[in-house]
């Protein structure tokens, strides 16, 4: 589908949705130093064609200025003649939509996915089990197990975005970057801020257990 026959309404439609959730996570303190990145896709998906809405690289995600977003295709690059720089990270948001076909993404860098992915960083996953919030994963099993997959850090991300593939499971929605930040994304805006704020909330939960089990006296 070329990015001309996308409808204008959608693409406002995902540069409101985007807005409101910059503003919305830049509250919550989730975009330090200009860190993080979001976006939403537009018009139909195909593994090989595809577009989406992303912030601009570098900016302050606490501020709203005209030249907060562009528009990419599938392979990272402006769909639309812009001065306007994509997210450095474009390229694993590109791999992400490429392997799951979601609606949207969100990356944040908080104290507790960094510390959490660092701390499990060798095992190459998160373990969590028995949180009620993996039931914001769509998993309902009784006492759910789930493996976070932690990727290496790399200061090159085409590196990052070429083991997106490989690591990736379709049941739990986010992948984290290690001692950097999470990936999070869904079917839609909605849904990826759910799996957003229940992958925060594990974290936090397993940092917090993790202080508490050393504190326990020794029997
Ligand atoms: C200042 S944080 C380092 C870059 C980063 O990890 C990030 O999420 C923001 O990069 P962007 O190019 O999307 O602004
Ligand atoms: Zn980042």
């Amino acid at each position: 589908m070329r990015f001309s026959e996308i409808t204008l309404e959608e693409k406002q439609g995902a540069l409101q949705e985007l807005r409101q959730v910059k503003e919305l996570f830049a509250q919550r303190g989730w975009f330090p130093g200009t860190s993080g990145n979001l976006s939403v896709r537009v018009g139909e998906f195909d593994r090989e064609d595809f577009h989406f809405a992303i912030t601009a690289s570098g900016k302050d995600k606490s501020a709203h200025t005209p030249e907060d977003y562009l528009f990419v295709d599938q392979n990272g690059k402006p769909a639309q003649a812009t001065a306007l720089k994509p997210s450095a990270e474009t390229l694993i948001h590109c791999e992400i939509y490429r392997e799951t076909g979601c609606g949207a993404i969100f990356h944040v860098h908080t104290v507790y996915n960094n510390l959490i992915s660092e701390y499990y960083g060798e095992e190459g996953f998160v373990p969590a089990q028995s949180i009620e919030l993996i039931k914001a994963f769509n998993i309902w099993e009784e006492d759910a197990s789930i493996a976070i997959p932690v990727l290496p850090n790399y200061a090159d991300i085409p590196s990052i975005a070429k083991l997106v593939p490989g690591v990736l499971n379709q049941t739990i929605p986010g992948i984290v970057l290690r001692n950097h930040g999470i990936y999070a994304w869904g079917k839609n805006a909605f849904e990826a801020k759910r799996h957003l704020e229940a992958f925060e909330f594990i974290f936090e939960y397993l940092y917090k257990k993790l202080l508490l089990d050393a504190a326990r006296p020794a029997k």
